[in-house]
């Protein structure tokens, strides 16, 4: 288990650099045997986070717990430790080019000073596991992208870590590759109950593994719980804009753009739905209809899974004016439908 305990993180300040704040307050718990996700944008604070993990950086004040033990508290022998039982992987996979893909796993266990037999009788079956047992003496120029990590994920076992650590581990993959190697985590995740944490900028990684997200922006934790509750009722706008490319709520230019906050006379109200279960979508446009008026338009829609969890979202839009909305206000408020009004549009 990982626990962040009020975390400021400040750099600079000293001499002509002026002080940045990079994180602002962080609490959160990423619970062992869990895979959780922490998301935000660009210079938000991720890799900050991540690096006080493995003691690469030290807090400004608060703490980092691993497993009960105060990162920062630990002398360079502890942090030595500590780093032997956290594993991580990067997006660009940090192999040495003039290693094989077996050198490069049995090289943390090398620096731990096992011999050569303890080390072989752990390394193949790593490259087993993560599928590349028939690839032991490739350099890293002769693999794929895809395959380069996960010699990066093998290496990253090699010394039986309780967490592991990602750092943007797919970003540099094409989708199909991401999805093995997401899939990869998953099951290892699974059968050797590590604990992962990781960082990305892509909610469809998180969508796809994370029971548990964390939305980090401009150094603050904006949003935090299981990932299904944060994906289908999100609170924080920085959320929002990040989930509406993955939930089927992505409105086409042409409507998007003329959305405006308030109705104008004879505008429609357009306006996301979320249900649960496949089974809910059927009925819903039915019901939609009957309650609201037949003037009701479909504009966007999907039906997806979120942590193993099938959902569905529907874009719909509707006239705005007074009597309409209250029989829409009725029938959410009867149906407990979460739903978010993005605007009005002609
Ligand atoms: N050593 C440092 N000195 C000064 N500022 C830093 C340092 N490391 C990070 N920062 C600043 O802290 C902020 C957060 O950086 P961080 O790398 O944690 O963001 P991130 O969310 O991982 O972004 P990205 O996805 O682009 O890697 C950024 O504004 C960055 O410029």
């Amino acid at each position: 288990m990982v626990t962040f305990e009020n975390v400021i993180k400040r750099f600079g300040g000293t001499g002509n650099q002026p002080e940045f704040t990079a994180l602002d307050g962080v609490n959160m718990v990423a619970p062992r045997g869990a895979i959780t996700g922490i998301i935000g944008r660009s210079g938000a604070g991720k890799s900050t986070l991540i690096r006080l993990v493995n003691g690469l950086e030290k807090t400004t004040s608060g703490r980092v717990v691993v497993d009960g033990v105060d990162v920062g508290d630990l002398p360079e022998t502890g942090l030595r430790d500590l780093r032997r039982q956290v594993g991580m992987i990067f997006q660009h996979f940090n192999l040495l080019s003039s290693r094989t893909a077996f050198d490069n796993v049995s090289l943390p266990l090398e620096i731990a000073g096992m011999d050569r037999k303890t080390i072989r009788n752990r390394v193949a079956p790593l490259l087993d596991l993560v599928g590349l047992g028939d690839k032991s003496n490739r350099y890293p120029a002769e693999l794929s992208g895809g395959q380069k990590q996960r010699i990066g994920i093998a290496r990253a076992l090699a010394t039986e870590p309780k967490l592991l650590l990602s750092d943007e581990a797919t970003s540099a993959l094409d989708p199909e590759t991401t999805q093995s190697i997401l899939e990869l985590l998953k099951t290892i995740n699974r059968d050797l109950g590590l604990t992962v944490l990781l960082i990305t900028h892509e909610m469809e990684v998180v969508k796809t593994i994370a029971s548990q997200v964390a939305v980090i922006d401009k150094g603050k934790i904006v949003e935090n719980g299981s990932t299904f509750d944060v994906f289908t009722a999100p609170k924080h706008e920085t959320t929002r804009s990040l989930l509406s490319a993955v939930i089927g709520a992505k409105l086409p230019e042409w409507i998007s753009a003329d959305l405006k906050q308030a109705p104008a006379e004879g505008a429609r109200a357009l306006v996301r739905l979320v249900f649960f279960g496949e089974t809910a979508f059927q009925p819903l446009t039915a019901r939609l209809v009957a309650e609201i008026g037949p003037d009701v338009n479909i504009l966007a829609g999907a039906i997806d899974e979120i942590a193993g969890e099938p959902y569905g979202s529907l874009v719909v839009s509707y006239p705005a004016d007074p009597d309409t909305l209250r029989r829409a206000g009725d029938f959410y408020r009867q149906t407990g439908l979460y739903t978010e009004v993005l605007g009005y549009g002609a």
